[in-house]
């Protein structure tokens, strides 16, 4: 199976080292690609645990900007050559590039949506409910659903919030679907939103493999596990994400798939109180991505997006 690769300079050799954090989540889906990795090209994979300073501290992570501590530990140690690559949740990742850093692959996609862990269904929820999330996304969104529901903000690994829901400290934890797969607490869930209810952040449930741009023997055997209609649906609403210079925390909710060769492509920004919520759709030639996220952004651009995420509450 291995053929094709096995000649180049710098396919041959000892396993490939896949640097990882420790947590159950990052190892599961760390181990997924390693296997199809594994499947696709002969190659042996090996994960490398990497202990990065967001892990150690809780504050450093709030301090830092969320998730971009984790991700900027992976990236130091793909290029010094610690390790050869590594696997992120893509929704985690700045849409700005990294000198030296290349997007190798994007596998196909888990299920994107957001689930409410729950005992019961969002409408059976009592009046003026606990409902934890500290994403503005999934606030306003589930705001504009529910209005009576009290709103908790909480942070931790989808475990720690979990428990606060058989605690009952909370009614509910909004978390991502793909995640909870990842880590085997499907039984938590109580009700899984359509994206017509709630639209996911743009990559969720999506994959990123990353190496140095320099190694194209590397990016050849790494995109073997590319999917090409995840790479468009993930590169359109990230564009959505990019053009409106916002982060992973903005409330900010995207959604594109294809369907009889036609990209769709669905957007929502909402004010962080949920009281207002700008929510537009395109659709387009699938290899036009890029664009087709690019004048959505506009189209919400035009109709005040940029007011409505300035406003906070
Ligand atoms: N921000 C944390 C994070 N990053 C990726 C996932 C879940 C898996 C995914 O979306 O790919 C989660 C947890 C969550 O939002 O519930």
């Amino acid at each position: 199976m291995s053929q094709g690769l096995s000649g180049r300079p710098g396919a041959t050799g000892g396993p490939l080292r896949l640097g990882t954090r420790k947590s159950l989540m990052a190892t599961t889906q760390s181990q997924r690609v390693a296997d199809l990795l594994t499947e696709r090209t002969g190659r042996a994979v090996e994960l490398v645990g990497v202990t990065t300073q967001g892990d150690v501290s809780k504050a450093l992570v709030a301090q830092m900007g969320g998730t971009g501590v984790f991700v900027n530990a992976l990236r130091d140690k793909i290029l010094s050559g610690e390790v050869d690559f590594a696997v992120h949740s893509l929704k985690d990742l700045p849409t700005s590039e990294t000198p030296g850093i290349a997007l190798a692959a994007t596998p196909a996609r888990d299920d994107p949506r957001d689930a409410l862990c729950s005992p019961v269904k969002l409408a059976d929820l009592p009046h003026g409910a606990r409902v934890g999330t500290g994403s503005p996304r999934r606030i306003a969104q589930l705001r504009a659903l529910r209005p009576d529901l009290e709103v908790i903000p909480i942070r931790g690994n989808a475990d720690t919030r979990l428990a606060k829901v058989t605690d009952g400290d909370l009614d509910a934890v909004v978390l991502a679907h793909a995640g909870l797969r990842r880590i085997g607490r499907v039984e938590a869930v109580g009700e899984v939103f359509d994206t017509d209810q709630m639209l996911p952040a743009p990559g969720q449930g999506a994959l990123a493999l990353e190496c140095r741009s320099d190694r194209a023997d590397l990016l050849e055997l790494l995109g073997t596990v590319n999917d090409a209609a995840t790479r468009r649906a993930v590169t359109a609403e990230r564009t959505i994400l990019a053009v409106l210079e916002a982060g992973c925390s903005a409330p900010v909710g995207t959604y594109a798939a294809e369907v009889e060769e036609e990209l769709h492509l669905t957007a929502t920004v909402a004010a962080y109180d949920g009281s207002r919520q700008i929510r537009l759709s395109a659709s387009g030639h699938p290899d036009a991505a890029e664009q087709i996220g690019r004048d959505l952004a506009d189209r919400l651009l035009a109709q005040g997006a940029d007011q409505l995420m300035g406003e906070r509450d």
